[in-house]
C-alpha cells in the first residue's frame, strides 16, 4: 500500500536528526497540598524520534503529555518553544455522536478559520489520515457506535490529519488487537522516518523496545531516567520499577532478533513456558 505523507513539506525536507523538543528541570503538581509527580525532569527530542514514556499507574506520564501539549502549565521548568503538536488523549467513551469523518476532519481545525466549511484539501487530508490507520471502512460509521480499539483509530487519525509535527500519544495501543497493535507501531515508525517528532506512553515495554531508541522511565517523583532503551529497560530496572520480576531475553523473530520483557507473574500462572527464561532473572 503507498503511504502519503501527512506531514507539511518543510518538516519532511527537514528530515531526521535536528532538536525538535528540549525539556529541562520540569516540575508538576496539581497543587501545593499535593505530592509532585516530577520535578527536575529533563530531555531533548529530535526530528525521527519516536520517544516512549513508561512507569506504573498514576505517576504522572498523561499530566506529562498535558504539559508538553500545553493543556497544563508547568509549574517549574521549561519547555523550548513547541512545534505544532498533535495530542491523541486515551479514549474516555463515546459521548459524542459525529461521524468517523467528522471526527477526523476536527483534526483539521487549526487550518480552517472561524466558521469555515472543510475544503477539499482538508477532506484529502482526513481520507489519507483514516486510511493510513485502516479506518477508511468506517468514514460514514458513527464514533460513538465503534469498539474501543476502532475509536483509538480514529483519534489517531485525527492528529495525523492535522499535520502536526509533533505527535502525542496517551496509550496509543492499550485497547488494540495485536495485529492493530501492529499497524499502530508501524504507522508511527513510518511517520518519524518522514522526519515527525512521537512521544507516546505505553505499559508494554516491548513497543518501546521495538519502535524506540530513547525512553523516559517513571521511577518516583524525584527520579525519572531517560535514555537509551537498552540501557534503560533491562531486567533488573523493569523488575524495580514494577516491583515483579521481569527478564529481557532476545528472541529470534520472523522480522530479526527482537529483545521482550517477559514477566513472571508468578506460581498462580498455570502455562510453563516453552524457553527457560529463568537464567534471565535479575
Ligand atoms: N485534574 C487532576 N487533579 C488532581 N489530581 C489529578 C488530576 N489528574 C490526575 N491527577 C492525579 O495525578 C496522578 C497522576 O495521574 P496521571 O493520569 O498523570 O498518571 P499516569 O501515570 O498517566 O497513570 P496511568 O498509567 O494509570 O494512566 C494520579 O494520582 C491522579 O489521580
Amino acid at each position: 500500500m503507498e503511504t502519503k505523507s501527512l506531514l507539511p513539506k518543510a518538516v519532511s525536507a527537514a528530515g531526521a536528526g535536528s532538536a525538535l523538543l528540549q525539556v529541562h528541570d520540569l516540575g508538576f503538581r496539581y497543587s501545593k497540598l499535593r505530592p509532585w509527580l516530577f520535578r527536575g525532569l529533563g530531555f531533548s527530542m529530535e526530528r525521527g524520534e519516536i520517544l516512549s514514556i513508561l512507569g506504573p499507574n498514576a505517576r504522572g506520564k498523561t499530566t506529562l503529555l498535558k504539559c508538553l501539549s500545553g493543556l497544563l502549565k508547568p509549574v517549574e521548568g521549561t519547555l523550548s518553544a513547541g512545534p505544532a503538536i498533535g495530542y491523541v488523549p486515551q479514549d474516555h467513551g463515546s459521548g459524542v455522536d459525529f461521524t468517523v469523518e467528522d471526527m477526523v476532519l476536527m483534526g483539521r481545525t487549526r487550518h480552517l478559520r472561524a466558521y469555515q466549511v472543510p475544503r477539499s484539501e482538508d477532506r484529502e487530508a482526513a481520507g489519507a489520515a483514516m486510511e493510513r490507520v485502516g479506518a477508511a471502512d468506517w468514514a460514514h460509521r458513527h464514533y460513538s457506535e465503534l469498539s474501543g480499539g476502532q475509536r483509538q483509530l480514529v483519534l489517531i487519525a485525527r492528529a495525523l490529519a492535522s499535520g502536526s509535527e509533533l505527535l502525542v500519544l496517551d496509550e496509543p495501543a492499550s485497547a488494540l488487537d495485536l495485529r492493530n497493535q501492529s499497524r499502530v507501531l508501524t504507522v508511527l515508525d513510518s511517520l518519524a522516518a518522514e522526519g515527525m517528532g512521537v512521544i507516546m506512553t505505553t505499559h508494554h515495554p516491548d513497543h518501546a523496545l521495538h519502535v524506540s531508541r530513547n525512553a523516559l522511565l517513571f521511577v518516583g517523583a524525584h527520579d525519572t531516567r531517560w535514555g537509551p532503551v537498552e540501557d534503560l529497560l533491562t531486567g533488573p530496572a523493569l523488575s524495580d520499577v514494577y516491583g515483579l520480576p521481569i527478564c529481557t531475553p532476545t528472541v529470534d523473530t520472523v522480522s530479526g532478533n527482537r529483545t521482550i520483557a517477559v514477566p513472571d507473574f508468578g506460581p498462580s500462572c498455570r502455562r510453563t513456558c516453552a524457553v527457560d527464561l529463568r537464567k534471565d532473572l535479575p
